[in-house]
């Protein structure tokens, strides 16, 4: 057994308290976010509507269909890839190497949907199971979440992440002990990130539109938009796979129940929720407010794009001519901070495009109810929560260096006010 790693080490989250009401928070907060969502008054703040029984949570069929995802998604995972791409490097000085085959997944995955609804499959009863599914989902996460938390316990201490070892069990099963999680070379947090959950969002959303369209003829205006972002979103984070391998959560977070349940049932039940919304209380949306969304959605993109583009092709390979000009500043570890370009202009500018973005996917929805825009109350605070976290590294991995990027780049996301 691995003994306790960093146990005096500052603890995220609240420490063991904190975890352990997140672990209960997230998943009510999802089951009150679904319930909402189909309730008439739909209020974000109120009471939910009634509180659903276990028969209606419980469903083997809903269990057997998550599980059958998760199997399709890892059997598309095991393809073939186009390319295999090396990670950042390891405390023990290794690189893994990961298969950059997820856009032919959510490809092969439209192929397979398509020749199922034109086979017969009832995909507009989807939204019919969300409840059972989301608990499934979450069945799913804790049991997964408790198997990875008895691997780490064998793990080598070199395969364990910086945080996540306190000692304490509520605090570690939360955040995660073991960094990579993997059975030979299937990378378990790599796979869970951008398979099933981000492709499972995609497909409620469409299952959402398809009901939209047998319920009203065809979908609206607002259903296209809100499906058409997210679908973008979903495409490029698959497209980029390569790039995840910089993120945070890749390099720094251990896997454990908030990496298991935010990938596997936060993802889909609760990022698909402006879809939900959209087909129980339907909104009028004309063209020209429409093309202004779509604006909207364009710059946050670019911005999100160009951002996490400049520091992956710059991580990879720091003489690229696509940023061998831009202007550094070089730290004691040998590796460099960009100060100028997307990096530049403020020390986090890809959550800015993501926020612009997340805007956009709720304007659709319209002004009258608050619901439709908790995914942009939600996510700027887990940015601005992240934003703080990642300061903290860096400036434990980066000292002096880091402090100077603050001098020289004051700002955290959003220029000239935060
Ligand atoms: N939709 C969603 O729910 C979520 C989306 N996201 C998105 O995921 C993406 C990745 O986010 P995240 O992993 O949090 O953070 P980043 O991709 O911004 O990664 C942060 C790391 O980048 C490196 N870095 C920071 N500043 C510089 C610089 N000036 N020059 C070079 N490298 C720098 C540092 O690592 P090092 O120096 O070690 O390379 C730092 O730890 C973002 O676009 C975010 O918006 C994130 C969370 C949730
Ligand atoms: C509240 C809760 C359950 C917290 C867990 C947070 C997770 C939901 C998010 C942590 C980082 C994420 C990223 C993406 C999705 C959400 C989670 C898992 C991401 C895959 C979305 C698509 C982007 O293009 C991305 C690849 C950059 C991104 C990576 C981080």
């Amino acid at each position: 057994m691995t003994p306790p790693q960093g146990s005096r080490a500052q603890l995220e989250f609240g420490g063991p308290l904190g975890a352990a009401a997140l672990m209960l928070l997230l998943p009510v907060t999802m089951f009150h976010l679904l319930l909402v969502a189909r309730s008439g008054p739909a209020r974000l703040l109120g009471p939910p509507p009634y509180l659903p029984g276990l028969e209606e949570l419980w469903s083997p069929w809903a269990l057997l269909l998550c599980l059958t995802w998760l199997g399709l998604q890892a059997a598309l995972y095991l393809l073939p890839a186009r390319k295999v791409a090396e990670g950042q490097e390891l405390k023990d000085k290794s690189r893994l190497r990961y298969p950059i085959n997820g856009f032919q997944a959510l490809v092969l995955t439209a192929l397979l949907v398509g020749l199922g609804v034109s086979a017969g499959l009832p995909l507009s009863e989807l939204p019919e199971m969300l409840l059972p599914l989301a608990f499934a989902a979450t069945l799913t996460a804790f049991i997964f979440s408790l198997l990875l938390y008895l691997k780490a316990l064998v793990a080598p201490a070199s395969a364990l992440a910086p945080g996540g070892n306190s000692g304490n069990l509520i605090y570690d099963f939360f955040l995660g002990r073991e960094l990579n999680p993997r059975i030979c070379s299937f990378d378990f947090k790599y796979f869970c990130e951008l398979r099933p959950g981000l492709i499972g969002w995609v497909l409620i959303n469409l299952a959402l539109l398809m009901q939209e369209a047998e319920l009203r003829g065809s979908p609206s205006l607002a259903m296209w938009l809100v499906n058409g972002f997210q679908l973008l979103y979903v495409g490029d984070a698959l497209w980029y796979e390569e790039a995840v391998l910089t993120t945070m959560d890749i390099i720094h977070d251990g896997f454990g129940f908030m990496l298991a349940f935010g990938d596997l049932a936060w993802v889909p039940f609760t990022y698909s929720l402006q879809a939900q919304f959209l087909l129980y209380h339907p909104q009028p949306l004309g063209w020209p407010l429409a093309s202004f969304i779509c604006l909207i959605n364009a710059v946050g993109y670019y911005i999100f794009r160009g951002a996490n583009s400049q520091k992956n092709t710059f991580r990879k390979n720091p003489s690229d001519p696509r940023v061998a000009d831009l202007e550094t500043i070089s730290t004691a570890t040998g590796r460099r901070l960009l100060v100028s370009g997307w990096w530049g202009m403020v020390r986090h500018p890809n959550y800015l495009g993501d926020l612009i973005m997340a805007l956009a996917w709720s304007l659709p929805c319209g002004v009258s109810h608050l619901l439709p825009y908790f995914y942009f109350v939600y996510f700027t605070a887990l940015l601005v929560h992240r934003e703080d976290r990642d300061e903290r590294q860096c400036l434990q991995k980066y000292g002096l260096a880091w402090r100077e990027y603050c001098q020289r780049v004051p700002y955290r996301i959003v220029p000239y006010v935060y």
